[in-house]
């Protein structure tokens, strides 16, 4: 049995984020819970104009009501020829109840509509950017720490990779020559917005001890 002090909360239901964190936090010596190991917990809703707003939403919402502290993670997709849309609006794309496949034929089908029937033979759509926030609130002190990751790309008309999740697929790497989704979990956290996010919150974390 592991002490309570080796568990560190993260305030998601998105499977894809569990594994990223669990796999970031195990070399640490931490286990990763979820709200899946905590499903009375209310909705939280995520109206905040902005990934970092959302994220605090999201940690102060379930660390308030567990009374332990709490990290979360908002983001999604920023791509340039929609003006930056999906955006905060990322797991909700292709409606409500839409889940990353609906989101990803969303995504495509918006694209192409841009480019009104011509075929360019080009596979690649659009300049695009992965952005998350991380906040991490501590109920006792109500001390917030935040960090905010990007990784820029392009969108792919052709998807690729099993790996990942959400819009991974779609998201094409022209330095790798890969999608998100054809990277192992290890690469992806080195590259990736969410990585990224992690290890400034870490540097920020360690400089407040
Ligand atoms: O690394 C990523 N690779 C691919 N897609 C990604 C990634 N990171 C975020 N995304 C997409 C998925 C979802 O469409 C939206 C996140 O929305 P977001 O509200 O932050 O997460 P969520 O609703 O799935 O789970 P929760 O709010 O419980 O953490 O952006
Ligand atoms: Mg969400």
């Amino acid at each position: 049995m592991k002490a309570s002090t080796d568990i560190l909360i993260v305030a998601t239901k998105n499977k894809g984020k569990v594994r990223e964190f669990q796999h970031a936090f195990a070399p640490l010596g931490l286990t990763v819970q979820s709200m899946f190991d905590y499903p009375d917990l209310p909705d939280v809703v995520e109206d905040g104009a902005t990934f970092a707003e959302n994220a605090f939403k999201k940690a102060k919402a379930v660390g308030e009501s567990l009374g332990l502290p709490v990290l979360a993670d908002d983001s999604g997709l920023c791509v340039d020829a929609l003006n930056g849309r999906p955006g905060v609006y990322s797991a909700r794309y292709a409606g409500e109840d839409a889940d990353d496949g609906d989101n990803n034929l969303k995504l495509l089908s918006e694209l192409e509509g841009l480019k009104q029937g011509e075929d360019t033979g080009q596979p690649l759509l659009s300049t695009a950017r992965f952005v998350c926030a991380l906040s991490l609130y501590d109920p006792a002190t109500g001390k917030e720490l935040t960090a905010e990751g990007t990784v820029e790309g392009w969108i792919t008309s052709e998807p690729s990779g099993a790996g990942g999740f959400g819009y991974d697929p779609l998201f094409f790497l022209p330095g790798y020559d890969k999608t998100m989704a054809e990277l192992t979990l290890e690469q992806k956290q080195q590259i990736s917005h969410r990585g990224q996010a992690l290890r400034l919150l870490t540097e920020k974390l360690a400089a407040e001890q």
